[in-house]
């Protein structure tokens, strides 16, 4: 499958664009996102925020062509969702959720292996020297060369954090999504993925990432813009600068938080009424 530089809505350097998109389960009558419309360019660095059950997952969902939406249009990587085969798509998209299924006997090599074929187990018969060769490259960009052969389930919760994107990106991903990629993580591992993640920026400019955090401390200073959802709807979307403040954050959340710049990252802390 070729994917464009473009989306077929014609925005050139957007990697993803959705428009007027909405989410609702007749089922439950539950609505997970309220039209929404938002673009990501090749290079661009987003940080979705939100409460709980604001949307932030099943909008990484929509990203990754794991859901289609009930309205509106996804166009990833220049091709629309509903008229290609999405399994082809989702080659292109690199996807980090702890909640994925690894084996836990399988060495961190194999699990990056499992990248290129895009399953749980390994296909063993799929996997040449070079793909195998940059597995290996892989774990080391990742500073996990040590673990090589270490089986999956006796890595540390950083270490399989950092194994999880050395296999996202083994398929050479145009949009890297990671659905809280420091979800229990002690903080000098926080500190050592947030330092990966800075450095995939600068080694990939072209390089999309969307990240879904509940911490303001954990964003690497290579993100470059926000989008804060509240009950499935955008309060507000675009660069850091002029978007990700106090007020915003206030109004997202549902109560008074101070956000403070401090260098590059940032700090907020919730301050009494
Ligand atoms: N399949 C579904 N059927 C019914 N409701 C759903 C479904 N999926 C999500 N929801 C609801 O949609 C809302 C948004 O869920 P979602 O998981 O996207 O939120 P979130 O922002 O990722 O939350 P969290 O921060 O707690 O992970 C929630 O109220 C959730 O209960």
């Amino acid at each position: 499958m070729a994917t464009g530089s473009g989306t077929q809505g014609g925005d050139a350097g957007a990697v993803l664009r959705l428009r007027d998109v909405s989410v609702s389960r007749r089922s439950t009558g539950a609505e997970p996102l309220a039209t929404l419309s938002w673009t990501v360019r090749a290079g661009e660095h987003w940080a979705l925020l939100g409460p709980n059950g604001a949307g932030k997952t099943t909008l990484l969902r929509l990203a990754g062509a794991v859901m289609f939406p009930t309205t509106g249009t996804v166009d990833l990587l220049g091709h629309r969702l509903g008229t290609v085969d999405v399994r082809e798509l989702r080659a292109f998209v690199g996807h980090v959720s702890p909640a994925q299924r690894v084996p836990p006997h399988c060495t961190a090599h194999t699990v990056v292996l499992t990248g290129a074929t895009g399953t749980v187990q390994p296909l063993w018969d799929r996997y040449d020297d070079a793909t195998r060769d940059r597995a290996t490259a892989l774990l080391k960009e990742l500073g996990c060369e040590a673990l090589l052969g270490r089986r999956f389930g006796e890595c540390s919760q950083g270490e399989q954090a950092r194994i999880r994107i050395a296999r996202a990106l083994l398929p050479e991903p145009r949009l890297l999504l990671l659905d809280e990629p420091f979800s229990g993580l002690d903080l000098p591992a926080r500190e050592d993925l947030v330092d990966s993640l800075e450095d995939l920026a600068r080694s990939r400019p072209e390089l999309a990432t969307v990240t879904v955090s509940h911490h303001l401390e954990e964003l690497p200073s290579s993100v470059s813009h926000v989008l804060l959802l509240r009950d499935g709807r955008p309060l507000a979307q675009g660069p850091v600068a002029g978007t990700l403040g106090s007020a915003a954050l206030s109004a997202c959340f549902g109560r008074p938080i101070e956000l403070v710049r401090n260098g590059a990252r940032w700090h907020a802390r919730t301050t009494r009424p």
